[in-house]
């Protein structure tokens, strides 16, 4: 479990983060958006206590990182891939990571395994893609088995059966009981992945919510030859309060967009006007353009400051 209460970051002038609040349970993979300098990756270097906020607190485990006496068996993170020094070879990398935390050499070969390098091993790292480099960080967060994971823009650089491998891991180590918090700015991907999702902007907090409800039914498409007079007979029902206020009609192609009214409703009310009706297609709202309307108010910070 993680925990960020009341959580405030300034560099400067700039709140990189702002009273932010939220929790993230195990079990689960919780998706992290937000725009470009919304404030995630300073929210995770929090949670990791690489950068110390100016109030509230971040905690794992009921604890600041600061606190915990082998960190790298609770938590483990993948924040920047690129940092890794080249002249080094996975082995070397992984296992002197391991000796100054005190983890078998058992695990270096185990997560070697695990993220598809055993082949290059002992290479150098200087001549790694970015995918292979993404590996190996990921490689790094798992050495010491963590009950909760953190990984920053984890699917950079891969390949479409590197992504897959990515969304697959990660729903294994929910599936482990382990918490795993996963920011991307791939939509696609990340209502592949995910199962809740916490979206902040300029540092705060826009939802918290399960994807599901996030991307629930949006309107239902109502395929008819007499879409007009289908259409007529929806907005009279629409307009006597048949359904939640705010229902509409609008015509779409060789039919119609009906938002308030649900499937059974619209053919039941098709069948009492004997109109014909050949498709009826509840419709889910993608992820992508959810996020949109929630974040179309939030500039990143750099325009905002400009603004003052
Ligand atoms: N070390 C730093 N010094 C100064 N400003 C910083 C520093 N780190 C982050 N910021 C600023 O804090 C804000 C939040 O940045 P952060 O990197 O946390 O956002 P982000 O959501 O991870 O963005 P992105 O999606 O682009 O990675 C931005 O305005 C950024 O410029």
């Amino acid at each position: 479990m993680i925990e960020v209460r009341e959580l405030t970051k300034r560099f400067g002038r700039t709140v990189a983060v702002d009273g932010l609040t939220f929790h993230v349970k195990p079990g689960r993979v919780t998706g992290f958006l937000g725009p470009n300098g919304a404030g995630k990756s300073t929210t995770m270097r929090a949670i990791l206590g690489l950068d110390h906020p100016a109030s509230g607190e971040a905690l794992v485990g009921g604890r600041r990182y600061d606190r915990i006496r082998h960190p790298m068996r609770e938590v483990g993170a993948l924040l920047d891939a690129g940092a890794v020094q080249g002249g080094r070879t996975p082995l070397g990398h992984l296992s002197w990571i391991a000796r100054s935390n005190r983890v078998g050499r058992d695990r270096v070969v185990s997560v070697i395994e695990q993220v598809g390098l055993a082949g290059v091993a002992r290479r150098r790292i200087a001549g790694f893609s970015l995918g292979m480099r993404q590996r190996l960080g990921i490689a790094a967060a798992l050495l010491g088995d963590p009950g909760v994971l953190l990984f920053d823009e984890p699917v950079n650089g891969l390949d479409p059966d590197g992504v897959r491998w990515i969304r697959e891991l990660m729903r294994g180590l929910a599936a482990e009981g382990r918490t795993v918090l996963l920011s991307s700015h791939l939509m696609s991907e990340m209502e592949l992945t995910a199962d809740h999702l916490v979206i902040i902007g300029r540092g705060r907090l826009l939802a918290d919510t399960a994807m599901r409800d996030l991307t629930g039914v949006r309107d239902v498409f109502v395929r008819s030859t007499r879409a007009a007079d289908l259409a007529a007979a929806l907005s009279t029902a629409l307009s006597t309060g048949l359904s939640a206020v705010g229902g509409t009609v609008t015509p779409e192609g060789e039919g119609l967009s009906v938002r308030g009214l649900d499937p059974v409703e619209i053919g039941d009310l098709a069948a009492r006007h004997a109109i014909p009706v050949h498709e009826i297609t509840p419709r889910a709202a993608s992820l992508e353009e959810t996020y949109l309307r929630l974040t179309e108010d939030v500039t990143d910070h750099a325009s905002r400051r400009a603004d003052r």
